[in-house]
């Protein structure tokens, strides 16, 4: 089993429902003719409108050529066809889409005064994972991540040591890897995965009261997933299996259907934690922070074409309303930059004009020149403010009333806390799965160019997840060592225990050569804290 088959599947989730059709962008031509399919000619036209009367030979000089470069729609249909495909999403570009709508079935208005939490209307982003967590805490870290997920720059090959080299440098990836290489790491489709919002928000209320804020979806036909045998089965008999049980089930009237639930934590609070309520490599304990619900999505619309509404389309964390805010998470303020801004290059500076992105709302400003612009105006007055158009600003609305201080700094958060919660996942899995969980790293970690080095680390990063604790249990070496038994095959496999890096100063014998290893790792660490009270206990 290789990393290859582990996906992350991601879902855009917007609120408002994408279907609508050039509405006013009546431009130089008169409205009858827009550019849709319901205004289409009976015959063949070029893009400009004249009838076409061959479709199917080039125009020749005699019947065998060569051709004339006067064939303006023989070159016409080949530029186009030369320029069919934009540039790809830099991350997440394969995927589906479809519409539908959001409602709310319980009253949140207290903790926020979002307009959207009453009726329609407004553009708000959600956009999402299956899982509710995140490899990295700082975006400064994104581009290297996703360049070591992504195939290696010279054999153009997904490859697990060059994965597994990047995330041995991160221990604060180890919750995720609790799912990636978990049972549920491949969902059996889009429509029976569960989807967070992952990183944290704020609500903020009429008052100005402001909440963190995490975000879940939980899908009413339950979590589904494929274990290895069978994702090697249906993967291979159809490579898009998902999208297609997706489009299948809205057209036979089987609509999805995902649960809103919120978690929220009072930021007066935010120190009572063991975790730090920004960092998104933590989940909210469900015991101490419930899931409160707040409403549904149902999709019950295919897209009538892809290419516009999925390869156009242009979801962004950045894309809040008023009521919701984002929160001082380091990763999601990097993200609030980094979705437009390769939005603006994938799709050009008027991506929000397209019929998929374009606001639901009445809207205005003067940011609509450049490439592609389709907006209708004919104001005289295109700067702010002016004696000339009564345009004003809109009315104030709460924002986060925190006071923001310090000196600048580049670091890491306090409470890194990477073992605890990886530990309590791996340990709340029963025996079985415990060990295709195992087994999946061992698979990974097979991969002939993982050095040593790299299997030391992983192998004491999970040794020290199983036993990190609220209070480190009170075992001596030898019951860790037999209590960590799932690891000493994993270790055995690699030969390991014959050859680990002990340093000089510990003497050891092989019984407990496991635990030496997390503590030649955690030397080098900053967790050292964490691992140092475990290799003492
Ligand atoms: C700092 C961290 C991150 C950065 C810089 C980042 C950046 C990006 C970029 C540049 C895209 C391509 C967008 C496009 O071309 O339209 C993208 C897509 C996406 N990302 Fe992230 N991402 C980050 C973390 C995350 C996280 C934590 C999640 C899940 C919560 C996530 C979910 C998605 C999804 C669902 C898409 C597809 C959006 C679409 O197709 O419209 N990303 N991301």
């Amino acid at each position: 089993m290789g990393f290859l088959q582990f996906s992350i599947v991601e879902m855009g989730f917007s609120y408002s429902a994408i279907s609508w059709g050039f509405g006013d962008c009546g431009l130089f031509c008169v409205v009858e003719y827009r550019p849709a399919s319901a205004y289409n000619s009976p015959f063949w036209t070029n893009n400009h409108g004249a009838p076409v009367w061959n479709n199917n030979s080039s125009l020749t000089v005699g019947p065998r050529g060569p051709i004339l470069l006067e064939d303006y729609h023989l070159v016409e249909k080949l530029a186009n066809f030369d320029r069919e495909r934009i540039p790809e999403r830099v991350v997440h570009a394969r995927g589906a889409s479809a519409k539908g709508f959001f409602e709310v079935t319980h009253d949140i208005s207290h903790l926020s005064c979002a307009d959207f939490l009453r009726a329609p209307g407004g553009n708000f982003d959600l956009v999402g994972n299956n899982f509710p967590v995140f490899f990295i805490r700082d975006g400064m870290k994104f581009p290297d991540m996703v360049h070591a997920l992504k195939p290696n720059p010279k054999s153009h090959i997904q490859e697990n040591w060059r994965v597994l080299d990047f995330f041995s440098h991160h221990p604060e990836s180890l919750h995720m890897f609790t799912f990636l290489f978990d049972d549920i790491g491949i969902p059996q489709d889009y429509r029976h995965m569960d989807g967070s919002g992952v990183n944290t928000y704020t609500l903020i209320n009429k008052a100005g009261k402001a909440h963190y804020v995490k975000f879940h979806w939980r899908p009413t036909c339950g979590v589904k997933s494929l274990l290895e045998d069978e994702a090697i089965r249906v993967g291979g008999s159809n490579h898009s299996h998902a999208t297609q049980d997706l489009y299948d089930s809205i057209a036979a009237g089987n609509y999805p259907e995902w649960k809103l639930f919120i978690q929220i934590i009072d930021p007066d609070h935010e120190d009572k934690f063991d975790f730090d309520p920004l960092d998104v490599t933590k989940t909210w304990p469900e015991d101490i922070l419930p899931l409160m619900p707040v409403g549904r999505m149902v999709l019950n619309k295919n897209v009538d074409n892809f290419f516009a509404e999925n390869e156009q389309l242009a979801f962004c964390p950045g894309v809040i309303v008023p009521g919701v805010y984002y929160s001082d998470d380091k990763l999601l303020q990097t993200r609030v930059f980094s979705y437009s801004d390769t939005q603006r290059h994938r799709l050009g500076p008027n991506y929000l004009l397209l019929p998929a992105n374009a606001p639901k709302c009445a809207h205005h400003n003067n940011h609509h020149e450049g490439f592609m612009n389709f907006m209708h105006r004919d104001e005289e007055v295109n700067y702010f403010p002016s004696r000339f158009d009564p345009v004003r600003h809109a009315e104030t609305y709460p924002i986060p009333p925190n006071i923001c201080r310090g000196k600048r700094e580049k670091c890491i958060i306090e409470k890194e806390n990477n073992f605890k919660q990886p530990g309590e996942r791996y340990r709340s899995f029963t025996p079985e799965r415990q060990d295709r969980f195992i087994q999946r790293w061992v698979e990974a970690l097979s991969d002939p160019r993982v050095t040593h080095e790299i299997r030391s680390i992983w192998v004491s990063y999970w040794l020290i997840s199983r036993w990190v604790r609220n209070s480190p249990p009170a075992s001596t070496l030898g019951q860790a060592f037999e209590a960590a038994s799932p690891w000493k095959e994993v270790l055995m496999r690699f030969e390991m225990v014959k050859r680990v890096d002990v340093e000089k100063d510990i003497s050891v014998g092989k019984e407990e050569t496991l635990i030496d290893v997390s503590l030649c790792v955690l030397k080098k660490k900053t967790t050292v804290v964490v691992g140092a009270t475990l290799i003492r206990s």
